[in-house]
């Protein structure tokens, strides 16, 4: 429990509990950024018989998650999330060996920055239907934002679309993910505390038993449609024009082949795929509309951009070098709301010191991302919404985050080293696209209280805890631009909606739709990156 005098300094410790006593129950991300004020840019906490360093730099990131990734890319042990939770399935939790290592490779097939591109076209046709569901029934936009990123990532994961916000799988992969928030209390450090502090081990195998067979399912059926030649796969294969429905479970069932996997990892792989990709976009828009709503000199200028850039065109990924600015909206999305605030913790696999300090085998390194992204010396005045902050940076998030020199990095939202997030380029066209798309569209105002006559302004501070941080709903007035926008909105649904059958699934992927794409602006790191995969 007491801080052994070589460790990193930290707030004072109790006998035995260390400060355990001290962990916040809510807003940890704030109470972890007072302590990175008072102790530094490496303090650590003793958690009865564990130790957490926590980063708040991003030169103690850049040196120990990236530079040091060799012995800073495990997982904290005994966390009961993966062991009983899991049942050991579940690729984020994975610590650094073999099994993590084999799927971090599968990962990389179906997410490379190359394969990532033949998902662009689920990314179109689903922000289409997002402004479709903006236009209709603009009230229920949280769920709209929400419908887009599931739907995104179960076509990607699992090769289906889903179509409501209240659809019976999304409701019960989501009741999943966020029970499990629930059980654990999870904040990053509750996934270090020791297990006589989660007494609800029995619930958890529960739930992993449901979860199992739900993710069985949709692979199993991925497997049906691959059988039975209604999907073709291009793992291992070069990429080429004749793919259908790309899939990762279909990806993933060809792999299995090689490699000799078990079903049950094979549909975590892609379930958690699924968790990983779907309810974080989704917060990062979110977070987004409010930003507008609080801010809206920000959407003006956006727009003023889309307009000289697009006029009455629709946006699409090829405006992408063309518009800075929204490029600087959706990296000011990524810093203001960062959808995980704490990070996923690392675990050092061996005994090392840094500036003087020793740090412990098996202790847990938290991203205090949320520290970084609001250090006024790197970003002045950080709450407030700016995207002119990021003038001239051209980077995208993969290639920021490798970028040598660490001031240079944008945002830390995807984590660092060897971990780092493998759909960031899926997750920057998401937002791209979405953000984008939306300002042509949609003016974002505020709602006007009928009683007062008062402009209803969303509480910033108001933030819901838990594995990740969103902003709590608010309400907003989502209008079109003009008729003819809403119009085109139709308009460019209709272009698509014929590629949907009568179930509205894809018939086939489309044809005719070949992007150009953006290339990465800079294109010096994309070397590093894959070193890093
Ligand atoms: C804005 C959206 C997203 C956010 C905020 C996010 C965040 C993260 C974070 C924090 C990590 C852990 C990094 C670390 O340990 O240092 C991670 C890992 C990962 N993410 Fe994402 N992610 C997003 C989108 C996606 C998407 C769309 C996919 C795939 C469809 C994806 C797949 C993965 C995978 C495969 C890993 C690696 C897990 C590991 O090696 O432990 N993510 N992500």
């Amino acid at each position: 429990g007491r801080r052994p005098s070589n460790y990193p300094p930290g707030p004072p410790t109790l006998p035995l509990i260390g400060n355990l006593h001290q962990m916040p129950t809510k807003n940890a991300h704030l109470q972890f950024q007072k302590w990175a004020q008072e102790y530094g840019p490496v303090y650590s906490l003793m958690l009865g018989t564990k130790v957490a360093i926590v980063l708040s730099s991003d030169v103690a990131v850049k040196d120990l998650l990236d530079k040091r990734s060799s012995i800073y890319s495990g997982r904290p042990e005994l966390y009961m999330g993966q062991e009983i939770m899991s049942g050991g399935y579940r690729p984020l939790f994975m610590g650094n060996n073999a099994v993590w290592k084999m799927v971090r490779k599968l990962a990389h097939g179906v997410l490379s920055v190359k394969v990532s591109r033949s998902y662009v076209p689920y990314q179109d046709l689903e922000v289409r239907a997002m402004l479709m569901g903006l236009l209709e029934s603009p009230n229920d936009f949280l769920n709209h934002i929400r419908r887009y990123t599931t739907s995104l990532t179960t076509q990607m994961a699992f090769g289906y679309r889903t179509l409501e916000s209240n659809d019976e799988n999304l409701l019960e992969m989501f009741e999943f993910w966020l029970q499990s928030a629930a059980l654990l209390d999870l904040y990053p450090i509750a996934r270090v505390l020791p297990d006589f502090l989660l007494p609800v081990r029995r619930m958890g195998r529960e739930y992993h038993k449901r979860e199992m067979k739900l993710f069985m399912k949709h692979f199993i059926n991925a497997r049906t449609q691959l059988k039975s030649g209604t999907a073709k796969a291009r793992y291992l294969e070069p990429i080429s024009q004749d793919i259908e429905q790309p899939c990762c479970a279909i990806d993933l069932l060809r792999a299995q082949k090689e490699h000799g996997f078990s079903d049950e990892l094979g549909c975590y792989l892609s379930g958690s795929l699924l968790q990983a990709g779907s309810e974080t976009t989704a917060v990062i828009l979110i977070g987004f509309f409010q930003a507008m709503l609080v801010f809206p000199d920000v959407a003006k200028e956006a727009q003023a951009e889309i307009d000289r850039v697009c006029g009455n065109r629709m946006p699409d990924l090829n405006d992408f070098p063309d518009l800075p600015y929204i490029r600087a909206c959706m990296k000011e999305s990524l810093r203001w709301m960062p959808a995980t605030a704490l990070g996923v913790p690392h675990a050092a696999t061996q005994d090392d010191s840094y500036m003087g300090y020793h740090i412990p085998k098996d202790s847990a390194l938290i991203l205090n991302v949320w520290a970084i992204h609001n250090d006024p010396k790197q970003h002045p005045d950080p709450r407030r919404f700016n995207p002119a902050r990021w003038a001239g940076d051209n980077q995208n998030s993969a290639q920021a985050a490798v970028n040598p020199d660490p001031s240079k990095r944008d945002h830390f939202v995807f984590g660092a080293g060897r971990r780092l997030c493998q759909g960031m380029h899926i997750a920057d066209r998401s937002l791209f696209l979405a953000i984008a798309r939306t300002l042509w569209a949609f003016d974002l105002k505020r709602q006007v209280d009928k009683q007062t006559g008062q402009e209803i302004i969303p509480d910033v501070d108001n933030i819901k805890d838990g594995l990740f941080i969103s902003p709590m709903p608010f309400v907003a007035d989502i209008v079109p631009r003009s008729e003819s926008r809403a119009a085109a909105v139709r308009e460019e649904w209709g272009k698509v909606a014929g590629l949907l059958d009568e179930d509205m699934q894809w018939k086939t992927v489309p044809e005719g739709l070949k992007w150009k794409d953006y290339e990465p602006l800079d294109d010096g790191n994309e070397d590093l990156l894959e070193s890093l995969s």
